[in-house]
Order: C-alpha cells, then structure tokens, then sequence
C-alpha cells in the first residue's frame, strides 16, 4: 500500500500499516520530509512514533519516496493523507486532495482503490471520483473510498492501532472497496474494534461531525467558564459535578484556554462553510458561537495579563509557557498559547516563550518574540508568568525557587496541571482563567489565529 501525504497524519499512519505487517511507501512532495522519515527520523514529535519509524525502516518494510510513477507501480492500495488547511474564507482548501489525485490516476495500470483519510467537506470524495475517473487508464479499473483519520496528536500511534472505530465509506455497490479495507484491518477489526461502513457522504460528515462536537463541549465548559466569572462560581468544581454524569462524561470538559490546532477550528469552519453551500447554514448557527467563545478565551487571557500588569502592558515582561497548541506535540497551528503571546507583543509587552517541544517551529513562524531554554529562564525577571499549555515539565516546577528571580511573583494559569495552593504558598499572587470579575464586554473583540 501507498500512503500519500506524510504529515501529522501521513507519517504516522505510515508507520503503523507497516507495524501491522503491511509493505508501505510513503510518499510526500517535500523531498526534506521524505529524507528524513527514509532515515528513520519524524519530521516532528510524537511520542512513541520514532521508534517504530526507525524499526519499520531498518526493516525494509516501510520506505519512502517522492515518485508518483513508483506509488502507482508499487500499490493497490492508495491512502490519501494530504493536508486540507483552511482558506481565507473559511472553507477547506481542497487543493493538496485535487492534486495528489491528479499526479497518480494518470500512471495507475491495474485495479486499485484510493482511501480518503484526510478531513473533508461533504461531497469532496464524489469531487475526486470525477478527477479520478477522468484521468485513470480506463484498464486501472480504480475506484475511491473514504475512511476518515480520528487519531489525536500526542497518542497518535496508540490512537492509530487501537481506534474506537473505523469507519469505511464507499460509492454503492462498491464491495471491492470494503473487502480490501477489511483486509488492511483485519487485526484491528478481529480484536473488536467496532468498523461503521456506509456510503461516502456519511463517511465524510461522521469526522466533521466528531471534531463539531467536542469543539461544542469545549466551548459549553468555556461558556459557563464566562458566567461562573460573572457570577462568582468556581467552573472547575461544576465540570467535575457534570462529568460524574456518565451521560455527560468528563472527556473534553476541561476548562481554560479553549482549543487550538491544525484540527478543530479549521474543521468547524469548514464544516459550517460547506453546510452553506448546500443550503443548510442555519442548523450549523451554533458552530459560530462555539467558535467565538473559543475566541473570547484568548482575549480573556490577554485582559488578564493586563490587570495583573497594572492595567499597561507597555514596558511589562511577561513570561509564558507553552507553545505548542497542547502537550504532547510540537505542533504550533492556531496555538491558543502563541496568539496570546503575539497579542502581548502587539500591546507592548516583551514576551519571552518556552516550551519544551515547540521552541523550533515556534521560532520559525514568530522569529520576533523572545525564546529562553527553560521554564524557570522564561520566568526571569518577569511581571508576570502565563501558564498556556499544561506540559507535565510546568507542574514540576518548584515555585518557591522561582519566587526570587521574578520582578513580580504573578501567576495566571490558562490551563490545569499546576498545584496553585502550592504557588501561593511560595509567595505568587495567583489569577486563573475562568474565576474573578468579567470588568467589560468583549462581545467585539477578537485575537486571531496568530498562526494562520
Ligand atoms: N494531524 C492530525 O492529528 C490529524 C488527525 C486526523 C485527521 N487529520 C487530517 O489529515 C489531513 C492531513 O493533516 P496533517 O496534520 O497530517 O497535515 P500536514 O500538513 O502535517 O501534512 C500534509 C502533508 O502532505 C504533503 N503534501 C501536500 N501536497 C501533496 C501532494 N500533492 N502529494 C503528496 N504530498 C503532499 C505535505 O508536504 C505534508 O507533508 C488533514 O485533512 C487533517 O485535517 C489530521
Ligand atoms: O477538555 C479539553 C480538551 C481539549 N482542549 C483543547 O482542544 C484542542 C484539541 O485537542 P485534541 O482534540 O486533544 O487534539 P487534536 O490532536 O487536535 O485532535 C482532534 O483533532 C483531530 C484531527 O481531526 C481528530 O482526529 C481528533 O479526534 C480530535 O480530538 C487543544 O488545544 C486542547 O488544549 C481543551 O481546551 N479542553
């Protein structure tokens, strides 16, 4: 099998096909990445992923290439795993998928079926059966089907061989699809992991539909983050009260900074741009709304800042910490935590960021803000020390060593994972996002994505 697109997604799902006992060739246009992976070497961090890159390529199961002549001659099996970021309007950029098709169908010879994995609008697989069809040697006898990636970053391989589903989606009567799917997983699938299959369209709007609803459960935390401020009450303590209801559960209520990554705001964007065009905006309204609390948590966070800097942030150093859009990755795409560290900047403040993963891309995409080497250098002489992405490092801190190097011992935590009452104790003032007075209506402001 072929895996087209080696990113995020691409290099892991590589990876652990040929973990699975598969022969694979990866195939990426940026020859950087494709050096580095035929080394053994990700191309980003993900834990537990290079050591199992480095074993699948020693062993000649797994190589990687740049050739789509080489792909086609090489596979029957076509994973499509190219990026589909979001465009200035909104809608997802279509353009890597209408590519990747374009470059392979011509030099297809034999029965083959390409497997959609990338995140997509509704119909764009019946798009790509077009392009597919139209530029196939009629004897390829290649047909498309559609199999939607839920691995999150940080457990990508876990998530990879132990799924909570699969989902396969394939044009009617398409048994040949089914069947070689089927075949792929056959491991997973005798170990129980549920499989879904059902037609293209569902298959594409299962995955939009997942990333729509724990986007919602986020922003529902935020939300009430908002009117716990309002109103003096504690959101921590009322998630912890909603998640002993098994009906609401705990995951994805984590309250603070709101979601960021190459995911979950591009998806919901996509998602309500595409109901649009089909005439069906209005029963995604709400998407608007999730996204737009998820906003105010950014510039929450900045207000906070403010205050804790005696309301000028001119002149003020500030520290933060975290880069990365969570822990686990050195993904930076609409990272909360960068944002607000660029939204400092931008009001004065000079921001000195570290992270322990992310320091190299972060200082790719924003070269003019400051980076120290370590957790306790970043806090150095600060006015105030930004908790943004809950590392397990940050928690491990000492505050009491930490007190005597800062200009002002303030705290204000974006995110869980630090033990407050032991901040406070070494002297910090602590300020934690989702408690204290709201002083004014954000209702217009917004920070965007600092990374789009
Ligand atoms: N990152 C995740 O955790 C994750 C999880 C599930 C689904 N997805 C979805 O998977 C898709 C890929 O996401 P990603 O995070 O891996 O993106 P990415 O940007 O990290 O990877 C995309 C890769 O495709 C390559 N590429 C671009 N055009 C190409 C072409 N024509 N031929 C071959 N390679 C080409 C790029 O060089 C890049 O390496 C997206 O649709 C995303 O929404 C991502
Ligand atoms: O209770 C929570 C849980 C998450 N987050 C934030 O939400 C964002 C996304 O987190 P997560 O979903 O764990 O990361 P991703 O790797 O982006 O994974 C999502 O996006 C992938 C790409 O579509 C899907 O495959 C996954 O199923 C889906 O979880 C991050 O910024 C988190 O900090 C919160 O703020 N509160």
């Amino acid at each position: 099998m072929t895996v087209i697109g080696c990113g995020y997604l691409g290099a892991t799902h590589a990876t652990c096909m040929a973990e699975l006992g598969h022969e694979v060739l990866g195939l990426d246009t940026d020859p950087e990445k494709t050096a580095a992976l035929a080394e053994g070497r990700p191309p980003f961090y993900e834990p537990d992923l290079a050591e199992m890159l480095d074993r699948n390529t020693r062993s000649g199961r797994l190589r990687f290439t740049s050739s789509y002549a080489e792909a086609a001659e090489f596979g029957q099996l076509h994973f499509l795993a190219v990026g589909t970021p979001q465009r200035p309007d909104g809608a997802a950029d279509l353009r890597q998928l209408e590519s990747a098709v374009s470059l392979l169908a011509p030099h297809l010879r034999r029965p083959c079926v390409l497997v959609g994995k990338s995140t997509v609008p509704v119909g764009t697989a019946a798009l790509l059966t077009t392009t597919l069809r139209g530029l196939a040697p009629v004897g390829a006898r290649a047909s498309l089907a559609w199999s939607p990636e839920f691995l999150r970053e940080g457990h990508a391989v876990e998530d990879t061989l132990r799924p909570d589903r699969l989902v396969f989606g394939r044009s009617d009567g398409d048994g040949r699809s089914l069947a070689a799917l089927r075949e792929v997983y056959v491991a997973l699938i005798t170990a129980g992991i549920p499989v879904v299959e059902t037609d293209l369209a569902t298959a594409e709007l299962i995955k939009t539909a997942a990333n729509s609803f724990l986007a919602t459960k986020i922003s529902f935390i935020n939300a009430m983050a908002e009117v716990c401020e309002a109103a003096g009450g504690d959101v921590w303590q009322l998630a912890e009260a909603l998640a002993y209801d098994s009906r609401i559960g705990g995951q994805f209520l984590r309250p603070g900074l709101g979601f960021g990554g190459g995911c979950l705001p591009k998806d919901i964007r996509g998602f309500v741009a595409r109901a649009h065009e089909l005439g069906a905006g209005r029963a995604l309204g709400f998407l608007r709304e999730v996204d737009g609390v998820n906003d105010r948590r950014r510039v929450r966070m900045v207000e906070l800042a403010e205050r804790a800097c005696g309301g000028a942030l001119a002149g003020r150093r500030i520290g933060v910490w975290g880069a990365a859009f969570k822990p686990g990755t050195d993904d930076i795409r609409d990272s909360p935590a960068l944002a607000v560290a660029v939204a400092l900047r931008e009001r004065g403040a000079d921001v000195v960021v570290y992270d322990p993963r992310a320091m190299d891309n972060a200082r790719k995409a924003f070269p003019y803000l400051e980076y120290a080497d370590s957790a306790a250098a970043a806090a150095g002489g600060t006015d105030a020390l930004l908790h943004l992405t809950e590392w397990q490092e940050f928690g491990e801190v000492d505050p009491a060593g930490l007190a005597d190097r800062v200009r002002a011992p303030r705290l204000i935590d974006g995110r869980s994972g630090l033990d407050l009452d032991r901040w406070r104790r070494a002297g910090w003032t602590c300020d934690v996002l989702g408690h204290g007075p709201v002083e004014v209506d954000r209702s217009e402001s917004r920070i965007p994505d600092a990374t789009s």
